[in-house]
């Protein structure tokens, strides 16, 4: 008779995907990478990466061109911009998950709630409105993309934001786009982030307050859970 001992089950290792989200020059880049160095220093292997991929993706660089008022009336349409950047993520999503299988964390700068704030703030929405319903049928449930263990929301004043857009684009010599440009479509989307926060769309959100400098070692306890 076999003796049979106690079943192992090999369950393969699953990093964290934390998403870092918020206006237009909130900050969000510059948080990442503080956040990835400081997680190195604690000897953690993170991977990162920012939606739109402008340069990785067709789907990213039509957005990009529809932005800077390129393919006629392609960029007034939000459901139509709004497919562009979900069909970037969905090309992604492989390569996430296996981010996701080879590291302690993923560091995304952008991802879902993007769509959902910036078209249901176009359309004047609100977060129970059909757009940000659409968004979550098309992307979570049709696309099957990966669920972030933490949404970081990187709030500062739409102003503040904007100053810091401007102040980039100075010393970069990297031109706003359409979006970036509209003061009253980025107050319209600092409400709709902060309402997604509050409700935890998806899954569970953090706010940080991004007017100051963020402190990234309390920051990078609360990445680890
Ligand atoms: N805490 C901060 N205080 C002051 N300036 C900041 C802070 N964080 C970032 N900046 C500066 O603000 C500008 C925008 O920052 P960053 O590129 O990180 O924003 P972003 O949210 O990634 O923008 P976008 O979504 O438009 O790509 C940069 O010039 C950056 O150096
Ligand atoms: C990923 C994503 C982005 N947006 C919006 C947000 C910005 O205004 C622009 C470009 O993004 P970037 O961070 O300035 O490069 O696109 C969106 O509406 N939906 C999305 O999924």
């Amino acid at each position: 008779m076999a003796v049979r001992g106690p079943r192992l089950r090999i369950v393969p290792a699953v990093g964290r995907l934390i998403v870092i989200e918020g206006l237009d020059g909130a900050g969000k880049r510059t948080l990442v990478d503080g956040l990835t160095a400081r997680l190195r220093e604690r000897g953690r292997s993170v991977a990162h990466a920012a939606f739109p991929r402008y340069t990785a993706d067709v789907h990213a660089e039509l957005v990009a061109e529809a932005l800077h008022g390129e393919h006629g009336d392609l960029g007034a349409s939000v459901h139509g911009m709004a497919v562009l950047y979900a069909l970037d993520r969905r090309g992604a999503a492989d390569d996430l998950r296996a981010d996701l299988a080879a590291h302690d964390v993923v560091l995304l700068d952008r991802y879902v709630a993007s769509n959902a704030a910036y078209g249901a703030a176009r359309l004047g929405q609100d977060v129970d409105g059909d757009f940000v319903r659409w968004v979550r049928e098309l992307e979570v449930e049709r696309f099957g993309l990966p669920r972030p263990d933490l949404q970081l929301l990187l709030q500062v004043p739409a102003d503040v934001a904007a100053g810091r857009a401007e102040h980039r684009e100075r010393t970069e010599t990297r031109r706003r786009d359409r979006f970036e440009s509209d003061s009253s479509l980025q107050q319209r989307c600092a409400e709709l982030y902060a309402r997604l926060a509050e409700t935890g769309w998806w899954s569970p959100w953090l706010v940080v307050d991004g007017s100051a400098r963020p402190d990234h070692e309390a920051l990078a306890g609360r990445v680890l859970g």
